[in-house]
């Protein structure tokens, strides 16, 4: 029989040496890890034979472990999915997922007395058998073939895959293992294992023992019990399992539905930005069950700016065998997207209540939770009033709090968007310190996006200072300022809508305002740097009839030069280049020259 041998990928090879080299406790996990691959599988063929009865499951589907004393071997069988040669090479040989691969390079930077705790918490899926064996060898058979494949490896950098024979299809994993590991081989320590780690897999997961296979787990979906019956470490165990995350839950959700629709609902806010952002997709994973058995985890259960929260719902008010088409058309999801959104946000609700825990979970999830804002109409306003923003006035402050401190007089609540860092100091603010007039100071990157399309906030329109202008229409101006706001204004053709006199500026010469309808300045930013059209009314030039240079001006007969000089200033204000920055750099130092 013919024998191919081949190397891992590069990462494999650093994931399968930081994993043996650093991992002295918690070993433990390889079982979890092996088990919980061969659930993932049966479910995978159960899902499959829905659309194709020849891959139905046999009806005694297990996971079946077994553990040989004497040849000092593990064996974990299922009646998955099995792989074909080429997934045995994919799947085993090279790491496809971006978050495993990038978790490989933080292991490696991480402190070694840290990295046990990091890999023991994470997971590193099947590699972890190399934790206790020193040779592993995979058989498994893709259900719908009629040929098996044998992968064998002692995780030294290479593996063989060769031809070989399985009754049914499914996977065997036999371990060899190591003299120092030998404790696991026996049936009691794989029952305690299982028991800590593998309560929930809907599966039969046995084990044998004195030659009889003898179920292992009790059977019953965490989900399922009652709260008083769950310790909070069972809580946190699960958690880690279904979200991919080593924090503690920030918040845990467990309920159970009645009403226009019934389902058992297990769902977790976790603490910590996961490591793994949400991968390639930023749709919501939270997994559908019906009668127990996994269904799917791309039922999009909760919108996209819930998509940190993880968890399981089990409901009986779908068939077993639901298909995908039935799926995408039952009112029965709607019903119970809708119960999971409202449960999700009273959780929050109530949360917020201790300020110090939430900020922590703004920070994490805070513009995630902004999309949402943009993209659900019909939440925005809860979403809104859950958000803290910093301001001129404070550090964070909700909605509420902001419209409790407006002055007589103020009707809007006024915000300014762009750079973080650049917000404090913006020439946008001034005027507004002088009113007693607070302004949100909104620094995250959709930040431009969502106070548009909220428009208002119990009632009080949401304006960009940067659209404000009207607030400070100078009074009385000197005829001068009048003819060189015109001047001016013929001076820069269509780059500027207007040109006008400004009582809001102090210590600027002039400063960029956008058109009140249409994108604020920070937006247009964002559309010009993407490279999309911006739409709507060039900006309005605002000059302060107070300032030297705008006096000196006034004086002069001839101001194209110092038009756009002037806007150039503007622009470099904002954050912006100007246009031709050559050009603007000799017309500065020519001014210098004149007053040198
Ligand atoms: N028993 C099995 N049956 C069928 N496919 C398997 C089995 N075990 C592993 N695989 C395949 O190998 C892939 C890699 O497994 P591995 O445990 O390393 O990562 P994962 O399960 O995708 O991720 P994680 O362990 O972080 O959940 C799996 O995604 C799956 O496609």
């Amino acid at each position: 029989m013919t024998e191919e041998t081949r190397r891992f990928g590069t990462e494999v090879g650093r994931l399968l040496d930081l994993v043996v080299h650093s991992l002295y406790s918690d070993r433990e996990i390889f079982l979890r890890e092996l088990v919980a691959n061969a659930a993932d599988a049966t479910d995978k063929r159960r899902f499959m034979a829905l659309s194709d009865g020849a891959l139905a499951l046999p009806d005694n589907a297990a996971i079946r472990i077994s553990a040989d004393k004497a040849a000092r071997t593990i064996r974990i069988e299922d009646n998955g999915i099995g792989m074909s040669k080429e997934e045995l090479a994919e799947n085993l040989g090279t790491i496809a997922r971006s978050g495993t691969a990038a978790f490989t390079s933080q292991l490696a930077s991480a402190k070694p007395e840290d990295r046990p705790s990091l890999i023991g918490q994470f997971g590193v899926g099947f590699y972890s058998a190399f934790m206790v064996a020193e040779k592993v060898e995979v058989t498994s058979r893709k259900a719908g073939h009629e040929e098996a494949w044998e992968w064998v490896s002692d995780g030294q950098g290479e593996y063989t895959l060769k031809s070989a024979a399985r009754g049914a299809p499914g996977t065997t994993i036999l371990l060899h293992i190591k003299p120092d590991a030998e404790e696991y081989l026996e049936p009691i320590r794989l029952k305690t294992i299982i028991r800590k780690w593998a309560d929930h897999i809907t599966w039969p997961v046995e084990i044998e023992e004195d030659g009889k296979f003898e179920a292992a787990t009790e059977g019953k979906a965490l989900w399922r019990k009652n709260r008083s019956e769950i310790t909070p470490e069972e809580y946190a165990d699960f958690y880690r399992h279904v979200g991919h995350n080593f924090d503690e839950p920030f918040a845990t959700i467990h309920w159970r539905a009645e009403g226009t629709v019934e389902f058992n609902a297990l769902l977790f806010i976790p603490s910590q930005k996961p490591f793994m952002p949400v991968e390639e997709s930023r749709e919501s994973k939270v997994r559908l069950h019906v009668k127990r058995m996994f269904i799917t985890d791309d039922a999009k259960l909760l919108p996209n700016w819930l998509n940190f929260v993880v968890g399981v719902v089990d409901t009986e008010d779908l068939p077993l065998n639901v298909s995908r088409e039935i799926l995408q058309s039952t009112p029965v999801l709607e019903k119970i997207r809708k119960v999971l959104v409202n449960r999700v946000l009273s959780e929050l609700k109530a949360k917020a209540k201790d300020a110090e825990a939430f900020k922590a979970f703004l920070e994490n999830f805070g513009s995630v939770m902004k999309e949402g804002i943009y993209e659900d109409t019909g939440h925005a306003a809860e979403i809104a009033a859950l958000l803290r923003f910093a301001s001129t006035k404070e550090d964070a402050t909700t909605l509420d709090d902001y419209i409790a401190r407006m002055p007589e007089g103020q009707s809007d609540i006024y915000y300014l968007a762009g750079d973080a860092a650049h917000l404090k100091t913006s020439p946008q603010l001034e005027g507004f310190a002088e009113k007693g007039y607070e302004v949100l100071l909104l620094g995250d990157a959709i930040d431009a996006f969502w106070p548009g399309r909220l428009g208002s906030y119990k009632e009080k329109k949401l304006v960009s200072v940067s659209q404000a202008g009207n607030l400070f229409a100078a009074g009385d101006v000197p005829e001068a300022i009048t003819n060189l706001c015109t001047k001016l204004k013929e001076a820069l053709g269509e780059d500027i809508s207007e040109v006008t006199a400004s009582s809001r500026l102090k210590d600027s010469p002039a400063m960029l305002v956008a058109a009140e309808a249409g994108p604020d300045l920070a937006m247009q930013r964002l559309l010009r740097r993407a490279g999309r059209p911006v739409f709507g009314l060039p900006p309005k030039l605002e000059i302060n009839p107070s300032h030297k240079l705008v006096e000196a001006l006034a004086a002069k007969e001839d101001v194209k030069e110092a038009a756009s000089l002037l806007l150039n200033l503007a622009k470099l204000q904002d954050g912006d280049l100007p246009e031709n920055p050559a050009e603007f750099v000799k017309q500065i130092s020519a001014a210098l020259a004149e007053n040198a």
